[in-house]
């Protein structure tokens, strides 16, 4: 039978890439691209129409950041299908980032320097703002809006004699010391993406221990380091363009180095033709490329506590009723 699957963030990088590969695995799959600006999201489709001709490929206006533009999505879902098989949280944001230089000077001579390249950690801040609805931007787009949107598509996603899978695009970037239960928003430090990406992690937890028993999945996946928007925002493009062989070279020490959007979306990939029951609700779905070009999917457990995890879970429940109040 025909799989829909829908993959917000769908219009470039990782997201794009993941359709394209599905569509070669699957030509039967049924694609709608949720996309907040629709003539990106028309150039992707026509892209995918392109090296897959008579493929079913949808657009849906969806904006991730907006409270108000999720549920006028999901009122759309639910009218256009009776059921979703597949929904890839894949949309994400890291704005304003800078380098901290001194810390990567530092890392590149220390013993954690293959950690530091996997997962930048302790090398990157970012500038959040807050958004029309009063939340902080970054929060919202990478973790609040998909859980929402979840919230909103339950009867598309949880039903009887049917299983549907979730997955976020995390990150390994993600981090316990970033994020607070006391700040989930993450209004006061200065690392809205990791803090974001460690909720992801957790809610994720939170989501298989609440909707198992009504056929809902969700796994978590960290792409590697891809080149993407997202990345060509981190540094100047001559930057880029003098560092790129650095980059290949880099590569040949550490499987995290993807690259490609292709590979990046390797363990996307992967969760599609896996079974969700057989899957590890605290592992992370690794995207990894071998020195030679080989592509695999790695689990690697996460950093999460299960009251940690239902601590959130109950916070955004409750921030989701304040803002639909204020609507
Ligand atoms: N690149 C990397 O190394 C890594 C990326 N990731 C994650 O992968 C995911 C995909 O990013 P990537 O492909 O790298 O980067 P891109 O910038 O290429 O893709 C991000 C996608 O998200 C969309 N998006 C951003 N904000 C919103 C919004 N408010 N509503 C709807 N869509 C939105 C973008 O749309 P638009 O074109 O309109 O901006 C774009 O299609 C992100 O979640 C990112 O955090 C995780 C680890 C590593
Ligand atoms: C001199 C060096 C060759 C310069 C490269 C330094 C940095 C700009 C990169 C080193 C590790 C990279 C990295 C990411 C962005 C660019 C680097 C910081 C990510 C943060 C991108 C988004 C993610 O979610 C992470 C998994 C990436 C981890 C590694």
């Amino acid at each position: 039978m025909e799989r829909l699957v829908i993959v917000t963030g769908a219009n470039s990088g990782i997201g794009l890439a993941l359709c394209e590969r599905l569509l070669t695995e699957d030509t039967g799959v049924h694609l709608c691209l949720a996309c907040r600006n629709m003539q990106r999201a028309e150039a992707a489709r026509s892209a995918l129409q392109a090296s897959h001709p008579g493929a079913h490929v949808d657009l849906l206006q969806l904006d991730v950041g907006s409270v108000q533009s999720v549920l006028t999505a999901a009122q759309e879902l639910r009218a256009r299908y009776s059921k979703v098989d597949f929904l890839y949280l894949n949309a994400g944001i890291m704005p304003n980032p800078q380098v901290d230089f001194k810390a990567l000077f530092k890392g590149l001579f220390s013993r954690n320097v293959i950690h530091m390249f996997a997962t930048a950690e302790g090398l990157l801040t970012q500038q959040d703002r807050v958004n029309s609805d009063g939340l902080q931007e970054v929060f919202t787009t990478n973790l609040f809006g998909h859980f929402l949107l979840i919230r909103e598509l339950e009867p598309l996603l949880c039903q009887s004699d049917h299983t549907s899978s979730v997955i976020w695009t995390s990150s390994s970037n993600a981090r316990r010391s970033a994020f607070s239960l006391e700040d989930i928003q993450h209004k006061e430090g200065k690392e809205p993406y990791s803090s974001s990406k460690y909720a992801s992690d957790l809610l994720s937890l939170a989501l298989n221990q609440h909707m198992n028993n009504q056929g809902l999945y969700s796994s978590v996946v960290c792409p590697g380091m891809v080149m993407t928007n997202l990345t060509y925002g981190i540094l100047p493009p001559f930057f880029w363009t003098l560092i790129m062989p650095i980059m290949w070279l880099i590569r040949l020490f550490t499987n995290t180095f993807t690259i490609t959007p292709f590979n990046g979306a390797e363990a996307l990939h992967w969760l599609f033709l896996q079974k969700p029951q057989s899957l590890d609700p605290r592992s992370k779905y690794h995207s990894l490329t071998s020195g030679l070009g080989k592509n695999y999917t790695q689990p690697r457990k996460m950093d999460v506590d299960d009251l940690m995890s239902k601590t959130l879970y109950l916070d955004l429940i409750e921030l989701e009723k304040e803002v639909r109040r204020d609507l």
